[in-house]
């Protein structure tokens, strides 16, 4: 069994965060860990306090993890500030590292700032050259590359200025598109589009988290990245379209393997 790492941040209400990846990394098989950046207070309706945790800690995490454990694959999401990242990268950098899928969680659902404006800078500079694949939704592509992505067009254009910055493959998502959600790879040289219906999904709590770790778990179960991007599209819609209601709001996305085992997907 393969092992994946996620470092992120822990969502109180279990739909996003360090709770979906450990599910997603669970029903594709694989055995996950976690090292916490921060702890959010959050639910169905919103995020409404978040604790960071010391860079001494997370580097400690990262240590213990990595003195001891084989990884196979890491995925990393909401990194809340310039020293939070740094003491990432420069941890990291230590080791030599399975794949890397870097999600550049900025702004949950409901509106809040997961990501400091001002760490924008330390995450273009310290982490986009050692990831794998970046997994940015239209607003994080806009927000890093300073520019409007309203179509297919604009979205290969930003996959490309991505690429730039050093990530070896490039996947832009299009859950924020208005008709389809489709969402381009890029690998430096082809473009390779996952096309999909939008679907009217009221429970989407989490996608892009979901997203990013079956991506991880399909690169670390040996997946070459563009089978690992289509098995996971193929999850994240099935699991959209089971979302379902545990509150008032947006709810979680589906992680039970039985519904992916008969469609074929795990
Ligand atoms: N309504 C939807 N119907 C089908 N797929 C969707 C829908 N919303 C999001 N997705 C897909 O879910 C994945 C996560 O995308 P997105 O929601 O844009 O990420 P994030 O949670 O980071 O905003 C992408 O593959 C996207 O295309
Ligand atoms: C702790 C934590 N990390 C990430 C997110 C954002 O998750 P995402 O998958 O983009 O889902 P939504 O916020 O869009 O529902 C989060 N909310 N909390």
């Amino acid at each position: 069994m393969k092992h994946c790492l996620t470092i992120a941040g822990s969502d109180s209400s279990g739909g996003a965060g360090i709770q979906a990846d450990l599910k997603t990394f669970s029903a594709h098989a694989t055995f996950g860990m976690s090292i916490i950046t921060a702890v959010t207070a959050q639910n169905t309706q919103g995020v409404f306090d978040v604790q960071d945790i010391t860079p001494t800690v997370i580097a400690n995490q990262i240590k213990a993890i990595f003195d001891d454990i084989h990884v196979h694959g890491i995925k990393i999401g909401m990194v809340s500030k310039t020293e939070t990242i740094e003491i990432i990268a420069n941890t990291l950098k230590k080791y030599d590292l399975p794949p890397l899928v870097l999600d550049p969680v900025m702004i949950s659902k409901s509106g809040y700032n997961l990501l400091k404006p001002k760490a924008k800078k330390a995450l273009i500079e310290k982490l986009l050259p050692m990831t794998t694949l970046i997994t940015p939704n239209l607003p994080e592509a806009e927000e890093i590359l300073g520019y409007k992505i309203e179509d297919l067009e604009k979205m290969k254009l930003a996959a490309k200025d991505l690429h730039y910055l050093g990530p070896n493959f490039v996947l832009v998502k299009g859950g924020h598109l208005s008709k389809t959600a489709t969402d381009v790879l890029y690998d430096g040289k082809e473009f390779y589009l996952f096309d999909q219906e939008r679907i009217k999904a009221t429970h989407t709590h989490g996608t892009g988290c979901t997203l990013s770790s079956a991506i991880t778990a399909n690169l670390a179960n040996g997946m070459h990245i563009y089978k690992a991007v289509k098995k996971a599209k193929e999850y994240i819609t099935i699991a959209i379209k089971h979302g379902f209601s545990i509150g008032h709001g947006v709810g979680p996305t589906h992680h039970f393997y039985e519904l992916y085992k008969k469609a074929g997907v795990l």
